[in-house]
């Protein structure tokens, strides 16, 4: 599994020194193929430059079967959808890579979309998608979203739904402020990137951008700060993992727990309170991967 809970013990035993093996020879006895090259490790913001777009769809969309977190927010993703307002203006797909789930998922709900990432090949990925020039096959995902929402449309309608609401594709960096940096692709000239959104989502991407709890609160912060006052938050992540691995590389992230999600909402001024609006917030969790969706209040100094 990709988005994995691998703890640093299990990874060290992994990572012990193997019996050397014999190696392939070729016919004239030269060395046929080298041992396979060591894991990579790399920091969070070495997603800026070492992320691969197509290697990651390959390793975790290619079937939504493919990567047991993947399976899981998926499978809860329209079931909290459902708790939102049935008409939602303005949505940022925030730290997207180069994936488009999210808008295709919202595509019944929402107005305008705005999509967005760190890495520039993840913002490039998103651009060929928007302008129907994208390799990937995104329709065992979109398969797999209809049949949980019970709808009869097709991956093709499904996301050119989706793709006729993306707006603009931003660079973004959840440490900085503001998060937005720039705007790499608009859909027409006419379009404007508002400064705040009613609708962030945000999955596999707070815990991931740093390697401290520090880090991730102040990801946190940045990300809610992007959601107007009266808007929500849905945020999905993977508790008590330290890394994720694709493409030979190991990027390493901050160890996520329960209690620092709701202190990063907290810290953030946004609901927490179960027992405040049926819908203010919601936390669903199923073997440490979570899926929730937390209001802004309509008053708030943030
Ligand atoms: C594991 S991928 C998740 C991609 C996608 N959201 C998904 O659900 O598959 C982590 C993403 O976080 C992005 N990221 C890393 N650091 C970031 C930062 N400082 N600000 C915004 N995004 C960042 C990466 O570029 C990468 O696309």
């Amino acid at each position: 599994m990709g988005h994995d809970h691998e703890s640093e013990q299990q990874r060290q035993q992994q990572q012990q020194p193997q019996q050397p093996q014999p190696q392939p020879q070729a016919e004239n006895g030269q060395e046929k193929e080298k041992s396979p090259k060591p894991e990579e490790n790399c920091s969070a913001s070495d997603h800026f430059t070492k992320f691969n777009p197509e290697k990651y769809l390959q390793s975790f969309y290619k079937t939504a079967g493919e990567d047991l977190a993947m399976q899981v927010v998926l499978f809860f993703l329209p079931g909290i959808l459902y708790r939102l307002p049935k008409r939602i203006e303005t949505m940022l797909d925030l730290g997207a890579g180069p994936t488009v789930y999210l808008p295709i998922a919202c595509r019944d709900r929402v107005e305008t979309i705005f999509t967005s990432d760190y890495a520039p090949a993840n913002r490039q990925s998103l651009q060929q998608w928007c302008e129907k020039r994208h390799s990937f096959d995104w329709t065992k995902v979109c398969t797999w979203i209809s049949n949980i929402e019970a709808s009869h449309e097709t991956a093709e309608v499904m996301q050119q739904k989706a793709r006729d609401k993306v707006r603009a594709i931003l660079d973004v960096n959840v440490h900085e402020c503001p998060v937005v940096r720039n705007v790499d692709w608009k859909k027409d000239e006419t379009v404007e990137v508002p400064e705040q959104f009613d609708l962030v989502t945000t999955v596999f991407c707070l815990e991931y951008s740093g390697e401290t709890l520090q880090e991730y609160l102040r990801a946190v912060k940045g990300a809610c700060s992007l959601v107007k006052p009266g808007g929500y938050l849905m945020q999905g992540g993977v508790l008590d993992a330290d890394s994720y691995n694709f493409d030979g590389k190991r990027f390493r992230s901050h160890r996520l727990e329960r209690e620092h999600v709701t202190l990063g909402l907290k810290e953030a001024g946004m609901c927490t309170d179960v027992t405040r609006g049926e819908n203010d917030f919601r936390y669903i969790c199923h073997d440490d991967i979570f899926i929730m969706i937390s209001k802004k209040p309509e008053t708030t100094s943030q």
